[in-house]
């Protein structure tokens, strides 16, 4: 089949009436979602959390949500028939997932997951159009690493690739509105030009040093957790520290994140932990006349955090300003400021944005894909004794943390990109979990069109394109039997060279690709290598280990331990583990 691109007129819509089941089943998914949000006292917010009373309330709502949905719901993108839509025999299984839904909890469920259940069961196209009318614009789920690739990189039309969807506007509150996450054209040009440097390796290599800094509260903790056995989150541990490197490479500032003390944290990591607080369940994106509350207490909590960021702004450039030419400060704001003649009221807004988005950026990915890291390990036994090896033939034997920490200080630019299998570990984990993804859309008449290796051509104007990295990232066309198990060895020697650069893109691609890439690198590869030979993480509830009769952990066929139940990503602004990673912790026994 060749699909015309629709160009010129495809802005006009034509009246068709449709009353598709599975759209229809969808209204009432999210309506009933959404209107259960409301109570945000229940932890879960399983169905059988509520009273009779609410549960009539849930189902009033989405019955009438729905009426209403059938009856003002005439206008069809005919434009779009070309893509293809989710035919009706998934009809069914939208109603089983509708259904786990609202049995495990409206919340606990990634869409991604969903996605890639609707996608095989179509056949696995390369696109797939998911119409969320009245809720959102029709979104193209981008299931196919060649066409991702497209809608990534530069063309003629769009020489910095097609512009980001407006959709991203409900982060304005956490990243600003200038952010470097959501510019366009020279402006963000020229955003990118100014803070590059103080991304790249070299540059990086000299904020180590502040980076390691940051270790100690970290295995701290950890010891304390095994020395009393309790349970803790990882997702907390790690997500404070995270913070406090991104605050000293950004800014060179001491965030205290990790102070277990909230009151002597600083003042702006409260501040944006409340804000990002306000994201966390469906209520996500919706639009304010929805949810006004959310939304005045987002404006309310961005303003005061953007307040302070400007001030320690403000107080970093009069330091920079005054310090002495032999002891330069190496932060990336300071760097960014090296060709500046004055601090403009403008100036310190966008830098002020650009902050905000590092803060938000640097911190919150790492977080995910770090506990998932752990986790895995945690169930491979296969994969810790290498990386256990590995850092022994790198680092030496002594695996005490201020060890490893003294050893990368005083040559971790040579000894870091020796750890290839910890590399690995980390490539597959954001392969299989990846956290975040790129979301496009270029106006209705543009003609942006895209092509399918089977040749088709799909006119993608006016829909949201969603790149669907945990589809692309599992397809079996490019990864073969092993596509959804954890296997670092993928990595590694030869088989490495047949899988195509575009299929494996956790950081994006294209001139929008992650500016942060050898930051998270860096501080992914720091962290395992302190952590690793220490301690063994067991999960605890989700995703723990199935045991024995002798009451220990069996492996099956792909050599990771058994599990009781799967343990998987909702969706908190990023791609999260829903539990936040419940593990206990203890000090490994030496071989
Ligand atoms: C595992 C860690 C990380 C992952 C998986 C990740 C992923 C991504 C992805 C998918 C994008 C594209 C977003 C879009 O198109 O809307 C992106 C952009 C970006 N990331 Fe990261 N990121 C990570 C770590 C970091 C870190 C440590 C920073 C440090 C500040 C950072 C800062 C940014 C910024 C500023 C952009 C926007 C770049 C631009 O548009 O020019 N990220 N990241």
């Amino acid at each position: 089949m060749l699909v015309r691109p629709v160009t010129q007129n495809s802005h006009q819509w034509e009246p068709v009436h449709t009353n598709s089941p599975q759209i229809i089943l969808c209204f009432v998914s999210l309506s009933s979602s959404t209107f259960l949000s409301y109570f945000p006292h229940r932890k879960y917010r399983s169905i059988r959390q509520y009273n009779m009373f609410e549960r009539f309330l849930v189902a009033a709502v989405a019955l009438l949500a729905s009426y209403l949905y059938i009856k003002l719901r005439y206008i069809r993108f005919r434009q779009y028939a070309h893509i293809p839509q989710l035919p009706n025999h998934l009809l069914l299984g939208h109603l089983k997932v509708f259904g786990e839904f609202m049995q495990r909890g409206v919340h606990d469920r990634h869409p991604d997951k969903i996605f890639e259940e609707m996608w095989a069961s179509i056949g696995r196209p390369p696109v797939m159009l998911v119409d969320l009318r009245p809720i959102n614009p029709p979104m193209a789920l981008i299931c196919g690493h060649d066409i991702a690739e497209q809608i990534s990189k530069s063309t003629k039309l769009f020489p910095f690739s097609p512009p980001k969807s407006p959709t991203l506007s409900h982060m304005i509150p956490i990243i600003g509105s200038t952010s470097i996450l959501g510019r366009e054209g020279v402006d963000w040009k020229d955003l990118r030009k100014r803070y590059n440097p103080g991304f790249s390796p070299q540059h990086l290599w000299s904020l180590l040093p502040l980076i390691l800094d940051k270790m100690e509260p970290f295995w701290n903790y950890l010891d304390q957790f095994a020395a009393s056995g309790s349970t803790f989150s990882l997702e907390t541990l790690i997500s404070n520290l995270t913070f406090d490197v991104i605050g000293a490479a950004v800014m060179e500032v001491h965030l205290n994140a990790q102070h277990m003390d909230h009151s002597k944290q600083s003042e702006v990591i409260r501040l944006f932990r409340e804000l990002l607080q306000t994201y966390n369940d469906d209520k996500n994106n919706l639009p304010w006349w929805i949810i006004p509350l959310t939304t005045w207490k987002r404006n309310r909590l961005a303003k005061r955090t953007d307040m302070l960021v400007k001030h320690m702004i403000q107080q970093k450039y009069t330091e920079i300003r005054e310090e002495a030419d032999g002891n330069r400060s190496r932060s990336i704001l300071a760097l960014s400021f090296q060709d500046t003649e004055a601090l403009t009221p403008q100036l310190l807004s966008t830098t002020a944005d650009q902050i905000r988005s590092f803060l938000f950026a640097g911190h919150d990915t790492n977080t995910s894909a770090l506990q998932w890291a752990f986790y895995e390990l945690s169930r491979t036994p296969r994969a810790l004794k290498a990386v256990r090896d590995e850092l022994d033939s790198v680092l030496g034997p002594d695996s005490d943390p201020r060890a490893v920490c003294a050893a990368l200080a005083r040559n971790g630019e040579h000894l870091l990109p020796l750890m290839r299998y910890t590399n690995a570990v980390f490539k597959e984990t954001l392969r299989l979990h990846p956290p975040a993804s790129t979301v496009r859309m270029t106006e209705p008449g543009t003609g942006f069109t895209v092509h399918a290796p089977t040749g088709e051509e799909y006119c993608l104007d006016g829909v949201i394109m969603y790149s669907c990295q945990a589809v692309i990232q599992r397809d079996p066309a490019v990864y073969g039997d092993t596509a959804d198990d954890w296997v670092p060895e993928r990595w590694l020697g030869e088989a490495a060279q047949s899988i195509p650069p575009s299929a494996w893109r956790p950081f994006e691609r294209g001139p929008r690709n992650c500016i942060g890439l050898e930051l998270a690198n860096l501080e992914s590869r720091v962290i395992i290598a302190i952590v690793a030979r220490r301690y063994d993480f067991v999960k605890v509830g989700l995703g723990e280990n199935a045991l024995d009769e002798k009451g220990l952990p069996t492996l099956n066929e792909k050599g990771q331990y058994e599990v009781e139940s799967e343990l998987y990503n909702t969706r908190r602004m990023t791609s999260k583990p829903v539990d936040g990673t419940i593990m206990r912790v203890k000090l490994a026994s030496k071989p």
